[in-house]
């Protein structure tokens, strides 16, 4: 299956392409299109009596007449309720013409008890909020509870961005053609998309290809290739050694977590820095996790002088303030020193990135020098929010926009986490993640993601995709934990997800 998510305009590139090259023109694409719904309303629904068919004026409309057609003809009862005709000389208009059936104005439009709806009223083409008719017609659908199989899209939502404009049907399935959309993954779309069955209409691969950009579905095999694998002759330093900052005496907690993750994520050896009052703390809850005392910057710079550590966590339980920011813009002035030792990477979360919330530029000018570690920041919503609160204003970015305009503008990888994490590079790669767990929102669940991508890092693997990989080892031991999860379970739950990337080119 493809990784690439096209947003609309792609796709209607990729139409256009496709048509032009064969071996299906327009119309052909759209009986494709037609058929593949049809086919999954009977295969879904096979005591379905009713079928309520909602047309649109566009080429989501042409799929609905297609897909009316064919359901009639294998003797369904189907009624057609159209907003709009289509365009004279359209591929909609031979749909049109070609299916039997005589469509009532949607305005006159019932809800029928029992029947299932085809929604083809608005797919990749939605510009504007549904109002009217259309708005009526998911009121009306939504108070009868009936079963909607949407085309492409649930009419309402966008396919760039997820969001809702105005209202949007609830689907139990979407029909989607070719490729998925990021509004088949962000939120909300992704929930009112019910499941998701992506439909081959004869779109060639080389047609995707050409038109596909940077946007993916956070997969392994987006990052199978250059995850980690430990040489037979390793020693543990050759792994990667990973390093975390210890709050104070009574915030450890988090950097332990963060710890045991960077360990159970493969890297070879871990210390956890602490100050000097919280060391025994820490002593007294670390195994194999080694523990140093970092009190101040003098002592910072000699842990960095020594380059044994290849990636920090910097954040957890740390607390906000000016320790924290000189911590992290230490680390990343290192960078040229710590390079020939092989540090690659500073991940910084929670309290090291409110730290910045006054002075964002001094972080993001200290990630632009050319040898700096690669920054890597983790912020859920209200952290972006502060530190990146121009972006966050913007009300026609997507999630996924506002993700890559502040990995640009941070010289940074960016995890934009929720349930719908976006991972973006500032080269303009951007990955959604499809696997999140409602169980991961709990205490402790963000130190843990912080502590895997380290240890990723920390093996070398590049940053993005080990922001990537991190997520998605993440998001899948919550969702193999499920209920009553705590953040301490995690760690212990990776060798679990990870075993099976080692032993199957398809897992995942
Ligand atoms: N060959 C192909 O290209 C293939 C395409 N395929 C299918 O085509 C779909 C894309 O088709 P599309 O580009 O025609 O857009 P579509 O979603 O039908 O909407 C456009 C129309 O709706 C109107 N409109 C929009 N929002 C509205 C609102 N809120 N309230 C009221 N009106 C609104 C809009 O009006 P306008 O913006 O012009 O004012 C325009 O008239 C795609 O999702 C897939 O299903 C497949 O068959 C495979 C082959
Ligand atoms: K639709």
């Amino acid at each position: 299956m493809r990784l690439e998510l096209l947003t609309p305009a792609e796709m209607a590139d990729a139409d256009r392409l496709a048509i032009a090259e064969g071996p299906f023109d327009g119309i052909g694409l759209m009986r494709n299109a037609g058929r593949a719904v049809a086919d999954v309303v009977l295969e879904r629904f096979p005591a379905a009596a009713h079928v309520q068919v909602l047309v649109g004026p566009g080429n989501n409309g042409g799929d609905g007449y297609v897909a009316a057609r064919i359901l009639q003809e294998s003797g369904i009862a189907v009624s057609l309720w159209a907003s709009g005709t289509p365009r004279e000389g359209s591929d909609a208009a031979i749909a049109a013409e070609e299916c039997p059936l005589t469509a009532s104005p949607l305005a006159e439009f019932e809800a029928a008890a029992g029947a299932v709806v085809v929604d083809a009223l608005y797919g990749a083409g939605l510009s504007k909020p549904l109002s009217g008719d259309a708005a009526r017609a998911v009121t009306l659908i939504t108070e009868k509870k009936l079963k909607v199989v949407a085309v492409d899209l649930p009419s309402g939502v966008s396919g760039e961005s997820g969001k809702v404009l105005g209202s949007a049907f609830r689907a139990a399935v979407t029909v989607t053609f070719a490729c998925k959309k990021p509004g088949h993954l962000l939120l909300p779309g992704r929930d009112l998309c019910g499941d998701l069955i992506v439909a081959d209409i004869g779109i060639r691969s080389s047609v995707l290809d050409t038109v596909a950009g940077r946007i993916f579905e956070n997969k392994p095999p987006l990052w199978r290739d250059v995850f980690p694998k430990p040489a037979v002759d390793t020693h543990k330093y050759r792994r990667g050694h990973a390093g975390i900052f210890s709050g104070g005496p009574t915030t450890t907690g988090a950097a332990r977590l963060s710890a045991l993750a960077a360990a159970r994520a493969g890297a070879g050896a871990v210390t956890v820095f602490s100050p000097g009052n919280a060391l025994a703390v820490n002593a007294m809850h670390l195994t194999s996790i080694m523990l140093r005392k970092v009190d101040d910057i003098a002592e910072l710079a000699a842990v960095l002088g020594e380059g044994r550590s290849s990636a920090f966590v910097l954040g957890p339980g740390f607390g906000v303030g000016e320790k924290a920011r000189d911590f992290a813009l230490a680390i990343l002035a290192a960078g040229g020193r710590l390079a020939e030792a092989g540090a690659e990477g500073l991940v910084l979360d929670a309290d090291g990135i409110t730290a910045f919330r006054d002075a964002p530029q001094w972080l993001f000018e200290a990630a632009a020098r050319a040898e700096a570690p690669a920054l890597v920041l983790t912020p859920h919503e209200g952290e972006f929010v502060r530190l990146f609160p121009e972006i966050a204003g913007k009300e026609d970015l997507s999630k996924l926009g506002k993700a890559r305009a502040a990995a640009e503008a941070a010289h940074a990888v960016i995890i934009y986490k929720g349930a719908d994490t976006v991972i973006a590079a500032p080269d303009g790669r951007t990955a959604i993640n499809s696997n999140g767990a409602p169980w991961l929102a709990t205490a402790g669940s963000g130190d843990v993601l912080a502590g895997i991508v380290a240890g990723l890092i920390a093996q070398r693997m590049p940053p993005f995709e080990a922001a990537c990989a991190a997520v998605w080892l993440h998001a899948e031991a919550g969702s193999q934990l499920g209920p009553g999860l705590i953040a301490e379970d995690l760690p212990a739950a990776l060798p679990r997800v990870i075993k099976p990337l080692y032993l199957s080119p398809d897992a995942g």
